[in-house]
């Protein structure tokens, strides 16, 4: 498909403290912010566990380290938890701890009551190339060890590497997976836990939708932000919106019409598009400034009348939105509407700080753990 695309001021300044470094700011291993809310250690985590080779610090590295897929051919065992903490530069402020694959629950050195009880969510990865037997067991004295400390969790299993596997084997592994895991709980008496399944793969889109999914339950706000994007589209002529922690590219929420692939690839390409070309003609001569900052705004019209409009939200977020080329000619409509859309979000988050702030680091077992703490609203820019 022939793209034409005008990306307009893409970069001015928010300073060079807040420029994106090669891996778009993120950290390494327990990277803290100064001002953050929460010590790095009470922060809400999602936990990466499963088998050995299973995927786990792939899809870390894929999703938050902006590696590519090919590389992660390279990586080594890991063989202690490697705690990411990904809140300087992304709207989500939490950690993710990638396990070990042979975590023993009866290590007495293994405080699994600790890590739980401030645990938002529990990803387990099983490799759906391999023979799943093990991997099952597995997932079920997690969960169960998990859901007994701390029943708020959400529990999230991802059928990984599914890239290799033909379409109906997929849905029949899908099934089989999800029987046989219910089966076990069931047995256990554990009818309550609740699993969610997605088919993943760090060589398509389907780990970042994953992902978005897993963060989205953790976002307190979010029926407040879709129905933010059902105004705001309904009133502006456009199809669909989603609003993306642009270094992700995890959409933290859309408005209410179903979510197909293609759109979703879409509008995570033309992000790329926009950070590639910032970071080339964006920059200051002297290489100084931000890929992505305030004036971020980028249009890119394709070959078959469809546009697409990227506008910043905040320091972390921005607006994808896919419309006719028709609806596009209310520009100065959809801008003003954008205005207020965005505003409002301003407010969501500026609320959700104030109340954070008095009650400083949230307390590990609390009933709020579950929900990630965000950085929707840098504090100095409203
Ligand atoms: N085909 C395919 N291979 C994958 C995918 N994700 C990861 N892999 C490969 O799986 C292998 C193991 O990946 P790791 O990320 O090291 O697995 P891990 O679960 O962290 O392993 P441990 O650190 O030993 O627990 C690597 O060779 C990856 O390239 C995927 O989606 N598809």
């Amino acid at each position: 498909m022939s793209i034409q695309y005008e990306v307009e001021q893409l970069a001015d300044s928010y300073g060079v403290a807040d420029s994106f470094p090669k891996d778009f700011g993120y950290g390494e291993e327990e990277a803290d912010i100064e001002d953050s809310p929460a010590p790095s250690d009470s922060k809400p985590r999602i936990l990466l566990m499963g088998l050995r080779r299973s995927g786990k610090s792939s899809i870390q590295k894929v999703v938050f380290h902006k590696m590519s897929p090919n590389e992660t051919l390279f990586l080594e065992s890991t063989n202690k938890i490697y705690k990411d903490d990904i809140s300087s530069s992304s709207f989500v402020n939490f950690q993710i701890w990638d396990f070990p694959g042979q975590v023993d629950f009866l290590d007495p050195t293994f405080d699994y009551e600790m890590i739980f009880r401030g645990t938002g969510a529990l990803i387990f990865v099983i490799d759906a190339q391999d023979d799943y037997v093990e991997a099952l067991s597995r997932l079920h004295l997690t969960v169960s060890r998990a859901y007994r400390v701390n029943p708020e969790i959400n529990f999230e299993v991802f059928i990984h590497k599914v890239d290799g596997l033909s379409d109906d084997h997929k849905i029949e592994t899908q099934r089989d997976i999800h029987q046989r895991a219910n089966d076990d709980l069931a047995d256990a008496s554990l009818e309550k836990l609740h699993l969610s399944f997605y088919l993943t793969s760090i060589y398509d889109h389907s780990i970042f939708e994953a992902f978005s999914k897993v963060v989205q339950k953790l976002i307190p706000q979010l029926p407040t932000l879709e129905n933010l994007l059902n105004i705001f589209i309904s009133n502006s002529g456009i199809e669909k919106a989603f609003l993306f922690d642009v270094v992700s590219k995890i959409y933290i929420a859309t408005d209410s019409s179903p979510v197909d692939m293609q759109s979703y690839e879409l509008c995570c390409d033309m992000i790329d598009v926009v950070i590639d070309v910032s970071c080339i003609y964006g920059l200051r001569e002297d290489g100084s400034g931000s890929a992505y900052d305030k004036e971020s705004m980028a249009i890119i019209k394709l070959n078959n009348t469809t546009v697409l409009y990227l506008k910043e939200v905040t320091k972390f977020l921005a607006l994808v939105c896919i419309l006719r080329e028709e609806s596009f000619e209310r520009k100065g409509l959809i801008d003003y509407n954008f205005h207020c859309f965005r505003k409002a979000i301003h407010e969501v988050f500026e609320v959700g700080v104030t109340i954070q702030r008095p009650t400083g680091s949230q307390a590990v077992g609390s009933p709020c753990t579950k929900a990630v703490a965000l950085n929707g609203t840098p504090r100095n820019t409203v």
